[in-house]
């Protein structure tokens, strides 16, 4: 397993202490309850399949572990353009998204619940919660700021759940389950990502449709296309493949739809450009 997921899942569990410490779960818990109520996300995904459209699922993210900052910060590189979330919300929304992902990690993506909501009520898309999600009081968290979807990463959970005595794979699955179902029931939709065939046979086990391939590998963060197409054959009809990173040319984007291939999450290739929905536009025209 990867050293940067064990380095995130650390400071991660330490956060969410940090945060039961300040407020307790049940009033969390309460608060997602009340929340604005969720847009769906699997219907904005289908809807513009259905339309024989790209389903793009626009990332704001202002940095990563891998490429460092890429947006609004004093980098002094040519290429950084301001970082505002409400405006590349609105920007990606009026250029054909199908729905948002926002990073809340802050301490590897610059990343905050803010921003979030400020995408959030820039627009009507549905928003994925982009972090490393753990825990119930993680799903609590997601659905109180007002997310849709949240992201469950199966080697964040084989990571976790990783001790001499369990049974990995069962505890792993188990664990998801149960977030799957909690998430379900304050009307959020999972989308839960995989890197492998195994990962992949772990996921199939949860009920949610929305199947992500990280064409990203964790060890060495290249990027490799075939990820998603060598994992294909092994997804049954019912499931909405979303293929995750890397995706940066118009080329890119057919070799994916020539395979059937609809859905995409989208980050780098937008935030380095100057307008992110005109490039959103540009690359799935
Ligand atoms: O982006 C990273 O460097 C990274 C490192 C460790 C764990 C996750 C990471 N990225 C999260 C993502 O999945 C991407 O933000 C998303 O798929 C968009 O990818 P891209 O279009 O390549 O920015």
């Amino acid at each position: 397993m990867s050293d940067i997921l064990s380095k995130i899942l650390t400071v991660k569990k330490q956060e969410i202490a940090a945060a039961k410490a300040l407020k307790p779960y049940p009033i969390l818990l309460q608060e997602a309850q009340s929340a604005a109520p969720p847009r769906d996300f699997i219907a904005a995904v289908q809807n513009k399949i259905a339309a024989g459209k790209s389903a793009v699922i626009a990332e704001i993210k202002q940095a990563s572990p891998s490429k460092g900052v890429l947006r609004g910060h004093s980098s002094g590189s040519a290429h950084s353009f301001a970082f505002v979330p409400a405006e590349i919300a609105h920007t990606y929304a009026q250029h054909g998204a199908a729905c948002l992902s926002v990073l809340t990690d802050q301490q590897f993506f610059m990343g905050s619940p803010e921003y979030l909501q400020a995408a959030r009520n820039a627009c009507s898309l549905p928003v994925l919660r982009k972090d490393f999600i753990l825990e119930e009081y993680q799903i609590a968290e997601t659905r109180a700021m007002n997310a849709d979807c949240i992201l469950l990463i199966v080697s964040a959970f084989l990571l976790e759940c990783s001790n001499p005595s369990g049974n990995l794979k069962n505890e792993s699955l188990e664990r998801m389950l149960r977030l799957e179902q909690l998430a379900h029931s304050l009307g959020m939709a999972v989308l839960v990502e995989v890197h492998d065939a195994a990962e992949l046979k772990m996921a199939l086990q949860l009920s949610t449709p929305l199947i992500g391939i990280n064409n990203r590998n964790l060890h060495t963060f290249a990027t490799s296309l075939d990820t998603t197409l060598e994992l294909l054959p092994s997804i049954p009809s019912g499931k909405i493949v979303v293929t995750e990173s890397g995706i940066h040319t118009p080329t890119d984007v057919a070799h994916m739809r020539a395979r059937q291939v609809n859905t995409f999450l989208v980050g780098e290739a937008f935030m380095r450009a100057e307008d992110p929905g005109i490039e959103l536009a540009r690359l799935f025209s």
